[in-house]
């Protein structure tokens, strides 16, 4: 039996005005999820347990099957994993975002421009950040070059409880509010302001600017904590899983929980993602002897973060024909499968930010229960009565029957 998951982060939304008052899952054509959905079983699954921050970090580790409250210990330090940036016991990893900021000389009336810095490449942000590493780094901080817009700092023996808020739920806003509060609040507050100093005419931004672009012109820490420790995937749920994503924090939880991770070129995180290379990468890990594959596409949050309808829109239509489609016909080369579609959390467009509601997954393959609907969307997952109170009893219910 061959079991795969298809993650869209964040495509879960609203009703949208400008979508003929649909969410964006029931105005994009989607005759793929949508058979899964007439052969399957819709509903709903909670997977931001009360009490937690709607993050992808937990939402995706419920999904993954680990209970947040049991495993979660920040979402830095699942990707420092990913980085390949060992964490000791008294070590504290932070995201650190490059950002654009506007152009106020009191660090606290600047506004988030934009938490992605316009999408910055890896190339320009590796050398904004090596360059923060050498002026800021010290004995017991260091920065690390990550992917795009972002990067990490690791502080031996930093604060772990610092009130930090994640650069995408304050687009647009003043920032004042949101700085740094509590234990080690000033040192980090410094850190972002010296950042600023030294990043606003670096080469690499006048470039950028230049060409229309917007700077990197901060750094923005946040998603704090300790080294993670997770049980075995293949423990808890007795397959052999692989992980298909372009974002360090899925590649970190699938390397704690003893998955393969798979790169595949082309992965970028956004709309301009190789669609069609992570289905055939999954199909060809199946054939290789994995049991499982969880694979997340992380173009509609992006979409969601940005209110870009049109993109959201697109993101889940390319979901649907490039992965969905390309898996559903590799599967069934398979004697026996089961396929299973859903967001991390939903990304609604009019918020810009995650919200905790329950989403909407469908189902199909050996063994599922029939939902007797048409479509797979939020409305359908609604009115089909089911709820799945968590991300390991929807994993248990989706290896086990
Ligand atoms: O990685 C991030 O910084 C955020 C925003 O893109 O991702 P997510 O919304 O999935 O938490």
């Amino acid at each position: 039996m061959k079991y795969i998951i298809v993650v869209g982060d964040g495509m879960a939304d609203y009703p949208r005005p400008e979508l003929e008052n649909k969410t964006p899952l029931q105005y994009a054509n989607t005759p793929n999820m949508d058979l899964l959905a007439s052969r399957g079983e819709v509903g709903l699954v909670k997977t931001v347990p009360e009490g937690f921050a709607p993050g992808s970090d937990v939402a995706n580790l419920s999904v993954m099957g680990y209970a947040p409250e049991k495993y979660y210990t920040g979402r830095s330090p699942l990707e420092a994993v990913s980085m390949g940036v060992d964490l000791t016991d008294v070590d504290v990893a932070f995201r650190c975002n490059l950002v654009t900021l506007s152009g106020e000389p009191d660090y606290a009336r600047k506004q988030m421009v934009d938490y992605s810095a316009g999408e910055i490449s890896s190339e320009e942000a590796r050398e904004l950040i090596n360059v923060i590493e050498s002026q800021l780094g010290t004995g017991d901080k260091h920065f690390y070059p990550g992917i795009s817009y972002r990067h990490l700092m690791v502080w031996r023996g930093g604060p772990e409880k610092t009130a930090l808020t994640p650069p995408h739920d304050i687009s647009g806003q003043i920032v004042g509010e949101y700085l740094p509060r509590g234990d080690g609040s000033s040192e980090l507050l410094e850190i972002m302001q010296q950042s600023y100093a030294i990043l606003r005419n670096h080469p690499v931004n006048v470039t950028r600017v230049e060409k229309g672009l917007r700077p990197a012109n901060s750094v923005w820490l946040w998603g704090q904590g300790k080294r993670p420790a997770l049980p075995l995937f293949k423990d808890l749920y007795r397959l052999e899983g692989a992980v298909i994503s372009a974002v360090d924090l899925i590649m970190g939880i699938g390397i704690c929980a003893g998955m393969q991770v798979i790169k595949v070129p082309g992965a970028t995180g956004n709309i301009h993602t190789n669609f069609k290379g992570k289905a055939q990468a999954a199909l060809q890990a199946l054939q290789d002897g994995a049991d499982y594959v969880y694979l997340h596409v992380e173009a509609p949050d992006e979409a969601g973060h940005q209110g870009d309808t049109d993109i959201k829109v697109r993101a889940i239509e390319e979901i649907d024909r490039n992965v969905l489609g390309l898996i559903m016909d590799g599967l069934a080369e398979f004697a026996d499968y089961k396929v299973m579609v859903l967001p991390d959390h939903p990304t609604p467009l009019s918020t810009r930010t995650h919200t905790a509601e329950p989403v909407p997954f469908v189902v199909s393959g050996k063994g599922s229960a029939h939902s007797s609907v048409q479509a797979y969307n939020e409305e359908t997952a609604t009115a089909s009565g089911l709820m799945i109170p968590d991300g390991p009893s929807l994993m248990r219910r989706f290896i086990n029957g």
